[in-house]
């Protein structure tokens, strides 16, 4: 299987959004080491979900780019993406393995080595570890754990950790240090003004 991408550009939900001219623009850059997490507002419909999520995974195919979805593992499945990702809301990690099968990439979301130790122990394969700093895209989070939070969780586990919540290029090195594996953002390139050269440094930021 290959390696994890080190840059996880997560889909915005917020309306007005164009989430496929993000991708386009950062997919020529990043190629390989995107990984677009497709993740929709609660309230969009299983079918908006799947049209989305089938076209991230046809503009992901030709660059070698992955596509997870979150939440809604049928869709991953219905879609032929590479996995998905869940939280504590979500399926348990061990239910979404099993739907996802051994070979699908699984991600979970931690905040803590406790949770973070039974979520690998229970099949995930990386870990989505935040919020690492304040952040507007998701409202009703706990407090950000900042780089020493991230450092916790990286020195308890051994799979790949993507720091997560209030990412931008300038963060990065903090969170490398903390023991990141690579981060996932959303505002970071949604709302830059171009998105390829804001893909274009935070993959610098994460490759030196
Ligand atoms: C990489 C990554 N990390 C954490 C999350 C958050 O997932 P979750 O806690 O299930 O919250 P929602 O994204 O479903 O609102 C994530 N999506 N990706
Ligand atoms: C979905 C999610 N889970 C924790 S923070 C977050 C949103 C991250 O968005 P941004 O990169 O804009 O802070
Ligand atoms: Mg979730």
């Amino acid at each position: 299987m290959p390696s994890l991408g080190r840059l996880h550009l997560i889909t915005d939900t917020r309306p007005g959004r164009d989430p496929l001219a993000v991708l386009r623009a950062a997919l020529p850059v990043a190629r390989a080491e995107l990984v677009v997490q497709v993740r929709v507002a609660d309230d969009a419909t299983d079918r908006e979900a799947y049209e989305l999520a089938r076209r991230v995974v046809e503009a992901c195919r030709p660059y070698g780019a992955r596509c997870l979805v979150n939440d809604r593992l049928h869709v991953a499945l219905a879609v032929g993406a590479a996995g998905g990702h869940v939280g504590a809301d979500d399926l348990p990690v061990a239910a979404a393995r099993r739907v996802l099968g051994v070979d699908a990439v699984l991600g979970a979301t931690a905040r803590e080595p406790v949770t973070a130790r039974a979520a690998v122990a229970a099949g995930a394969g990386y870990l989505g570890v935040g919020p690492c700093h304040a952040t507007t895209t998701k409202p009703g989070l706990p407090a950000p754990i900042g780089p020493d939070g991230v450092r916790a969780v990286t020195g308890a586990v051994t799979v790949p950790v993507i720091a997560i919540g209030g990412v931008t290029a300038a963060s990065v090195p903090a969170l490398r240090a903390a023991g990141a594996y690579g981060v996932a953002v959303v505002g970071a390139l949604s709302s830059a003004a171009d998105p390829a050269r804001a893909t274009a440094e935070l993959l610098g930021a994460l490759t030196c």
